[in-house]
């Protein structure tokens, strides 16, 4: 399990931009889990480890689009109705075990095969049979079709020794659907990464536990879960840690060698009571801890022992948006997904707002429609790191790059929508 260099780097007391930090720390990442074959119907959400190549064309044969009959071009008049003899009728499934000959139409069903020719001389279109007139055991054909028309090409859908799937991709319906066209019963994927994670601080308690005053409730470690879990992590809950720095370095001692990668949210800022830094510090190293970034600017990039270690801020919006930006892509990396950046959109600003330039800014945004249908993006009232309640509100995150300093209304911005970022 071994996913970092020991080669590491110190960073000062300034802040980071949030693309180097991630440049930098992304390259000492390798993915670290190991592969299984899973059946095509539990593999929603996996990530595909190899590379997935069509043994089976798809469709396998030449078949009809319609319901209608199979003719050859040239038997049909081009400015005249032509009346042909209905030789014989093929259904999907049952090919034709006769071949068809010139100068007669057959009845063919979509999706059937076309009828194979005398001496390779096959019929090479279909008429829809909304088009023509069935008189007994004939069929008249109006002019005008196109020559080939209605009729699929075997393989003109997967061609058999394509790469259909490519390893790194997190598979979704389509994909699944694709393999099993193919014949595919099961596919290869890595395991889940297992993600160990935990809460700090004294005032931290678990819901359903006693709550005296002084106290809140465990938001971010319940948050996490469930975006590890719709990053089809599997998670170590180390539940919280009150602040001590004894204590949390046992906590991280015991996450390392039960996980793949470390997570925690809270004590990461320069105050007194906050040990992770220094916890992690005793046992590894950390890369970088201070970023560019609102909220969040304390999150902490390292790793104890040779297991990575992301430790966000406490606050449960910044918890939110800087694993959006920074943990998430670093979770896609070490589970050995190829690496994709989310959309960014385009979209109007409904809102004024000032901001330092040098630090990259998430603004929590609604979707609106104004009158003319366009779309824009209104700012939720309160910007507060911890109020929680603006990410239910908010549709998604205006991102405002380092060197914007203010945003007026009508501007063009960059929006992230939420559904970009699974949630
Ligand atoms: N002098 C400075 N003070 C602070 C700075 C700074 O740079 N200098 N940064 C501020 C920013 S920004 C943030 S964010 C916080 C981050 O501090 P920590 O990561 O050490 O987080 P805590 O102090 O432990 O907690 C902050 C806040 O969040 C609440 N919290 C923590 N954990 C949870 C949880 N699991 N569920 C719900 N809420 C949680 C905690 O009670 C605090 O209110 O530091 C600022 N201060
Ligand atoms: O990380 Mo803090 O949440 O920027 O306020």
């Amino acid at each position: 399990m071994s996913q970092l260099t020991d080669d590491c780097f110190a960073f000062g007391g300034k802040l980071i931009p949030v693309a180097d930090a991630l440049a930098r720390f992304r390259e000492i990442l390798h993915p670290i889990v190991e592969q299984e074959r899973v059946p095509l119907g539990a593999a929603l959400g996996r990530i595909l480890a190899q590379d997935i190549v069509a043994t089976r064309s798809v469709p396998p044969h030449d078949n009809s689009a319609v319901d209608g009959y199979a003719v050859y071009f040239d038997d049909l008049a081009t400015d005249a109705d032509t009346v042909l003899p209905v030789a014989a009728t093929v259904a999907a499934g049952h090919p034709l075990d006769s071949s068809q000959r010139r100068g007669t139409a057959i009845r063919i069903f979509t999706g059937a095969p076309m009828p194979l020719g005398e001496d390779g001389d096959a019929p090479d279109t279909v008429m829809m049979q909304e088009d023509c007139r069935a008189e007994g055991d004939r069929v008249v054909i109006p002019p005008g079709i196109k020559r080939g028309a209605n009729r699929r090409f075997a393989g003109e859908d997967i061609s058999e020794g394509t790469r259909i799937l490519e390893a790194g991709i997190r598979l979704r319906p389509q994909d699944i659907g694709l393999a099993a066209a193919t014949g595919l019963t099961e596919l290869p994927v890595f395991k889940p990464l297992r993600v160990a994670i935990f809460s700090t601080g004294d005032e931290i308690r678990d819901p359903g536990a006693d709550a005296p005053s002084g106290t809140v409730y465990d938001s971010n470690r319940h948050t996490l879960a469930a975006l590890l879990r719709g990053l089809g992590c599997e998670i170590a809950d180390m539940g919280i840690l009150p602040d001590r720095l004894d204590g949390i370095r046992d906590g991280l001692a015991k996450a390392a060698a039960e996980a793949d990668m470390i997570l925690t949210s809270g004590g990461v800022s320069s105050g007194g009571e906050d040990h992770v830094k220094a916890a992690v510090e005793a046992q590894g190293s950390l890369h970088s801890w201070r970023l560019a970034i609102k909220p969040g600017r304390p999150v902490a990039l390292g790793q104890v022992g040779k297991t990575p270690f992301v430790g966000l801020p406490g606050n449960p919006v910044a918890v939110m948006v800087t694993f959006l930006r920074v943990a998430r892509p670093l979770i896609e990396q070490l589970s050995g997904a190829r690496p994709h950046a989310p959309e960014l959109f385009p979209v109007r600003a409904a809102f004024d707002y000032k901001k330092k330039i040098d630090r990259r800014e998430y603004v929590r945004v609604m979707l609106r429609r104004n009158g003319d249908g366009a779309l824009e993006a209104e700012k939720f009232e309160r910007e507060g790191a911890g109020v929680l309640s603006s990410m239910v509100a908010a549709d998604g995150l205006v991102e405002l790059p380092e060197s914007c300093t203010r945003v007026k209304a009508g501007d063009i911005v960059d929006y992230l929508p939420f559904s970009e970022v699974g949630l």
